[in-house]
């Protein structure tokens, strides 16, 4: 190896944290979202409604009632929601009686649905129907 291959390796290497810490920032960091145009509405909510979403009366939301066969079915299929949840920032609320697990999803940062509750009501059919 070079003296000079040997100098770019030394002197790069304290920037490398920081290049790290940037690479983090950067994936970590939240795309902004918006609420979901009329248009968007009708090509991304007409499937979920299809799959049994329904809209909420009083707010812009989705809702629908999943039953599993016990709570240990309803935990495991919640867990998975949870971890997704968490990857994409975006959390539902929800509520659980033994089988039943209640999902309402809404975007709170723009007080109402957005691309988000999209990707994750079909995420949720999709660990549902596995
Ligand atoms: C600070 C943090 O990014 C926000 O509060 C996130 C967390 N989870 C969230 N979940 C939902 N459903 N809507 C949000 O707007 C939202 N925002």
């Amino acid at each position: 190896m070079s003296i000079l291959a040997l100098n770019v390796r030394k002197t790069s290497v304290p920037f490398l944290p920081f290049i790290n810490w940037q690479l983090t920032f950067q994936r970590g960091k939240k795309m902004a979202s918006s609420k979901l145009t009329d248009e968007e509405r009708t090509t991304f909510l007409n499937p979920l409604h299809d799959a049994g979403w329904t809209l909420v009366s009083n707010r812009d939301a989705i809702y629908k009632e999943f039953v599993c066969q016990d709570f240990n079915q309803a935990w495991g299929f919640m867990s998975k929601v949870a971890l997704q949840a968490e990857k994409m920032d975006h959390h539902p609320e929800w509520f659980n009686v033994y089988n039943k697990v209640q999902i309402t999803l809404s975007t709170h940062d723009v007080n109402g649905l957005s691309q988000r509750d999209v990707k994750l009501a079909n995420f949720i059919e999709k660990v549902k129907s596995t």
